[in-house]
């Protein structure tokens, strides 16, 4: 018997695999064609590249769902040389497995096709039907600086997370190895590096080698029995314009967390604690304004669930998927295992004087 969502489950793995394989080749190839958004924050080949991919393969197998991605091409379409070097990656990246390229359909038309797949990711989501949502690069600084960075695809089934899938190519392939956002000394050398993280609602969460062609073996993850607060380790954002770091060392000192946090870019946040090297992840908001995209915490928010772990905003709130390309009704994200998240609510709240 097939189990509910494995053939989504399948493709989203491939598709982030094969994205993942991009971005690498952006980082070790090219000079990376930096454009700076309206935001002032930055996007890459590799971003346009990626998403180009992803929104190729879920068009293929699923034709009728709706995407809310990222990216969108209306820079590209003014500018040929941009568009030409992403075509040309693009056009030259795919799986080293026949059968597993063949499940996402293969390669794309022509570099105006490109641009019109890039572009179909422009759903405004909301609370009905089934929406992917992609970040083709989540932590584009930290791919920059080459720290850790994410390749994340989920599916919204009517508002929820129902499928997660979030390829790490910089994080250390064992689950057991200690939390840091460090890549080693050779940055160059991808060995012992790469891990696709993935979960399906009720069906717990999982991580694996992020390979270049079929999927590898499969393992369970679960967060990290916490018992003593004294040995926890937090993670948060690099950026200090993402969230904020001196109200989440108060927090820290007030829960009786002895460690420095651990600061690492991207949803490989997520992962790290779903997977047990870290225990809680921490976003704490900058400003009253900003509202988090559904697409940098919608996989991450369910592979943590499904590792054990209990995500909601610093209201105490579920993080809200349903209501457009932002999580417009949240504010924050305060991840931990179930055991402990309400004393470290307790405190958020405390030190934020949130009511
Ligand atoms: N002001 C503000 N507050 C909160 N979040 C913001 C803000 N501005 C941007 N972003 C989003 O942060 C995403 C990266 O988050 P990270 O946790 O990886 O940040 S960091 O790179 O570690 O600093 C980043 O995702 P990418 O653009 O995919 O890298 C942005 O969507
Ligand atoms: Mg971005
Ligand atoms: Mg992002
Ligand atoms: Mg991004």
């Amino acid at each position: 018997m097939t189990s509910l969502y494995s053939r989504e489950l399948e493709i989203a793995q491939l598709a982030v695999q094969r994205a993942s394989i991009l971005t690498k080749r952006v980082f070790h190839e090219t000079s990376k064609g930096t454009v700076s958004k309206d935001d002032a924050s930055p996007v890459t080949i590799g971003d346009f590249g990626a998403q180009a991919l992803i929104i190729s393969a879920l068009k293929h197998n699923f034709p009728h769902d709706e995407i809310v991605a990222e990216e969108e091409a209306t820079e590209l379409r003014a500018y040929p040389p941009l568009r030409d070097q992403i075509w040309e990656l693009v056009r030259t990246t795919s799986l080293d497995d026949v059968a597993a390229e063949g499940l996402l359909g293969g390669g794309i038309k022509d570099a105006d096709a490109m641009l019109d797949i890039i572009d179909q990711g422009n759903s405004k989501g909301g609370k009905v039907g089934r929406v992917w949502t992609i970040d083709p690069i989540d932590g584009t600084k930290g791919f920059l600086r080459g720290g850790q960075y994410a390749v994340c695809l989920a599916l919204l089934q009517d508002g929820d997370v129902k499928v997660g899938a979030i390829g790490c190519p910089n994080l250390p392939v064992d689950d057991a190895a200690p939390l840091t956002a460090d890549i080693g000394a050779n940055a160059t050398d991808d060995e012992g590096r790469g891990v696709l993280f993935s979960a399906v609602i009720g069906q717990g969460a999982t991580s694996r080698p992020l390979k270049a062609g079929a999927l590898a073996e499969g393992r369970s993850i679960s967060m990290k029995p916490l018992t003593d607060m004294s040995n926890a380790s937090f993670c948060e954002s690099v950026e200090a314009g993402h969230s904020n770091q001196s109200e989440s060392a108060q927090i820290a000192q007030k829960l009786g967390i002895t460690k420095q946090s651990v600061r690492m870019d991207s949803q490989a946040k997520y992962g790290s604690i779903a997977r047990g090297a870290g225990d809680i992840y921490l976003r704490l908001p900058t400003s009253k304004t900003y509202q988090e995209k559904i697409w940098d915490h919608a996989a991450g928010d369910l592979i943590v669930r499904e590792a054990g772990g209990e995500v909601t905003d610093i209201k105490g709130n579920r993080l809200n998927f349903g209501v457009g390309r932002t999580l417009a009704t949240n504010s924050g994200v305060i991840a931990a295992p179930k055991a402990v998240h309400s004393q470290v609510l307790s405190v958020v709240q405390e030190v934020l004087g949130v009511k």
